[in-house]
């Protein structure tokens, strides 16, 4: 017999066959994360709520121009306990978590003040948000912290976290984001993005800004549901998607802000081999995943230099996110990602993200330019 279970909204599209223990009919269930859907928006808007204020105080300081980075480094270990605690609250069984930072530097010499300034913080949060009835003591902060040591892989579920991704970025008072996923057997299942500094309006070349300048946007995508975005401040979600546009004279892209992060000489001449003619939208974190998915730019283009490893935090809900909303990312080898072989991404060159209609198109500007620069070297 075969049993086909459905979730609400038609939000389920993974399909998992099993037997049954007490026959040998075999039993399809479509999955529905929606319960850790819920979690991870609750988490990721909270730890952005977080973020938000200490992105604040430090650009309201003199820090900056000293280059301090420590209050980056508390709105990240912050952010990072905040999420494991509101997890492990909300979704308790089996939890395992895949994230960025480790306690080891607080735990050091000349450590603790620091530690009670990301408790206080992290205990702010929770009472502010009102439904956890605890405080948190310095070593239940720093045990959250640590509990983001497991290594992912393709068997199970694992959250996969970047408390602050764009570093960088927020250092700067531009963009970052924090990006919260779900691997099950090794795939991405769901992601969130929380864009604090992003305008709920298009940064598209184009782009139209909005009149009083709103920023902060929540993307969430499920498997099989399609990819929404809301204002961070909770107000209803809409359904997004790529941008349809085919004639890649009219596409714009992404790239990182950092040329240390991605070669920009070789993005430059794969845009200039398709005939794009506007220029590069340059900006930090997996905020470009969210506005590539919304359609505010048609591409986006990740090539780290030589000897860099990808970690899979730095794009597993980035990459549900665009193609929830009908886009297409591989490496230049034109593989998907695989996101089920630890902590890291095992990939071809770098990362090559844009709809279905203008992949094939692209991914041959990829490969002529890799060659043509190889052949220049
Ligand atoms: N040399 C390098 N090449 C590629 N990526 C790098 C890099 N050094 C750091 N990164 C990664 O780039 C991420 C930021 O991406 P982007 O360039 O899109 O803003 C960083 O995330 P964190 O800020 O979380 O450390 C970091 O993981
Ligand atoms: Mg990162
Ligand atoms: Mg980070
Ligand atoms: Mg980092």
């Amino acid at each position: 017999m075969m049993i086909l279970i459905w979730a609400p909204d038609g939000a389920a599209g993974y399909l998992r066959s099993s037997s049954s223990s007490s026959s040998s009919s075999a039993v399809i269930v479509a999955m529905s994360y929606s319960k850790e859907l819920a979690a991870a928006k609750k988490a990721a808007s909270l730890a952005a709520r977080l973020c938000q204020k200490v992105q604040k105080a430090l650009l309201q300081s003199d820090v900056q121009s000293k280059n301090d980075k420590s209050p980056v480094t508390v709105a990240d270990y912050g952010s990072q306990a905040l999420v494991s605690f509101v997890l492990q609250q909300e979704i308790p069984a089996d939890f395992s978590l895949v994230a960025e930072e480790d306690s080891k530097d607080l735990r050091k010499d000349g450590g603790q003040e620091t530690v009670e300034r990301i408790t206080k913080l992290v205990n702010d949060s929770i009472t502010s948000d009102g439904s956890y009835n605890v405080t948190l003591s310095t070593e239940d902060v720093l045990k959250a912290i640590d509990s983001g040591r497991s290594e992912g892989g393709s068997q199970g579920r694992h959250w996969v976290l970047d408390p602050i991704d764009g570093t960088k970025g927020f250092l700067r008072g531009d963009q970052y984001a924090i990006a919260l996923a779900l691997l099950d057997g090794g795939k991405v299942v769901l992601g969130v993005l929380a864009c604090p500094n992003l305008p709920l309006t298009s940064i598209g070349a184009g782009g139209q800004h909005s009149p009083n300048n709103e920023v902060g946007c929540l993307f969430f995508a499920e498997v099989g549901g399609g990819t929404y975005m809301q204002p961070l401040d909770g107000s209803s979600a809409v359904k997004v998607q790529v941008t349809a546009v085919e004639n890649p004279e009219e596409a714009s892209f992404f790239e990182s802000y950092e040329a240390a992060h991605s070669m920009h000489d070789l993005s430059s001449l794969i845009a200039q081999k398709l005939g794009v003619k506007a220029p590069p939208v340059r900006i930090d974190s997996q905020a470009k995943y969210g506005a590539l998915s919304r359609g505010d730019g048609a591409i986006y283009l990740r090539f780290p230099h030589k000897g860099y490893r990808e970690k899979i935090w730095d794009h597993a809900a980035g990459c549900i996110v665009v193609t929830e909303a009908g886009g297409v990312v591989t490496d230049a080898a034109g593989k998907p990602l695989d996101f089920s072989r630890g902590k890291y991404l095992d990939l071809d060159t770098g990362i090559i993200v844009t709809n279905q209609k203008l992949m094939p198109l692209l991914f041959s500007a990829v490969r002529e330019s890799i060659k043509e620069k190889a052949a220049s070297l």
